[in-house]
């Protein structure tokens, strides 16, 4: 495969483009078959999840993935040329850890989207973890500290309020924005709603890399 640079691929102005990034996933990591194959991961641990399935068919399983992740082994890169989380043209970047994000809309300083969060991340008695909840939301404000041409930033600080329970298996609404950006820190803020019950609440810090940190 004739693929793009690190600096190409991943050196793209925005991560979150409203009309798409103008990128040809033949010539990305994983090719134009990685997005069904990170659609379906997703699919199978929501649905792994979801079942108590009888012994002959945990053992069936067990042994096809033990043989995958043999294959898998000859395969391996390093960091920057995987696909997994690198795919910015697809949803959560390619990978299952985050949950399926779509952006609606956006502006230089907000973004709002929408998230369903599968059974995967379920914590229990029918809530979302706090986990995963906090993971949205240093995925989305994280990934939106960097657009419209600001430099990369690390999370310092995450501070996540659960005000209801965060239901799996729903279309919520998701708004984030920017609060302040001073020097080399950005406050975000994001909402999390379910209809009209906010769900949860976010306050996070982020700090600019020096040219050293990168
Ligand atoms: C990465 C490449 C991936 C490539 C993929 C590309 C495609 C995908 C596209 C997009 C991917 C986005 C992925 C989603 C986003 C996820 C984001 C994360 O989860 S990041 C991981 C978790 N965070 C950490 O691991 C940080 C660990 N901390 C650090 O590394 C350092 O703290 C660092 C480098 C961020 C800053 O360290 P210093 O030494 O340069 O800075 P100092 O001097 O300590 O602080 C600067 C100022 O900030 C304040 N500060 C620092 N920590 C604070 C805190 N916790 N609370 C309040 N203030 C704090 C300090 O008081 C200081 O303020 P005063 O300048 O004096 O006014």
């Amino acid at each position: 495969m004739v693929g793009l640079s690190w600096a190409e691929r991943i050196g793209v102005p925005e991560s979150f483009a409203l009309a798409g990034l103008e990128m040809d996933p033949a010539r990305l990591p994983g090719g134009t078959g990685w997005g069904e194959l990170a659609g379906e991961l997703r699919g199978y641990l929501d649905a792994l999840v979801g079942v108590d399935p009888p012994a002959d068919l945990v053992s069936e399983m067990a042994e096809q993935l033990r043989s995958w992740r043999e294959r898998l082994a000859a395969a391996r890169v390093p960091e920057r040329d995987q696909p997994w989380g690198h795919r910015v043209d697809l949803p959560a970047r390619g990978q299952a850890l985050a949950p399926h994000v779509e952006m609606l809309d956006r502006g230089d300083d907000w973004l709002e989207a929408t998230v369903v969060f599968g059974r995967f991340h379920l914590g229990g008695h029918d809530a979302v973890h706090g986990g995963a909840v906090a993971l949205l939301f240093d995925e989305v404000l994280g990934r939106f500290s960097d657009t419209h041409g600001r430099p990369a930033a690390r999370t310092v600080s995450l501070d996540v309020a659960f005000r209801a329970v965060t239901p799996p298996e729903r279309e919520l609404r998701l708004r984030v924005w920017f609060e302040r950006e001073h020097g080399r820190k950005r406050q975000l803020h994001g909402e999390l709603r379910d209809g009209d019950v906010v769900c949860a609440e976010a306050r996070a810090l982020f700090i600019v890399l020096r040219p050293d940190q990168g």
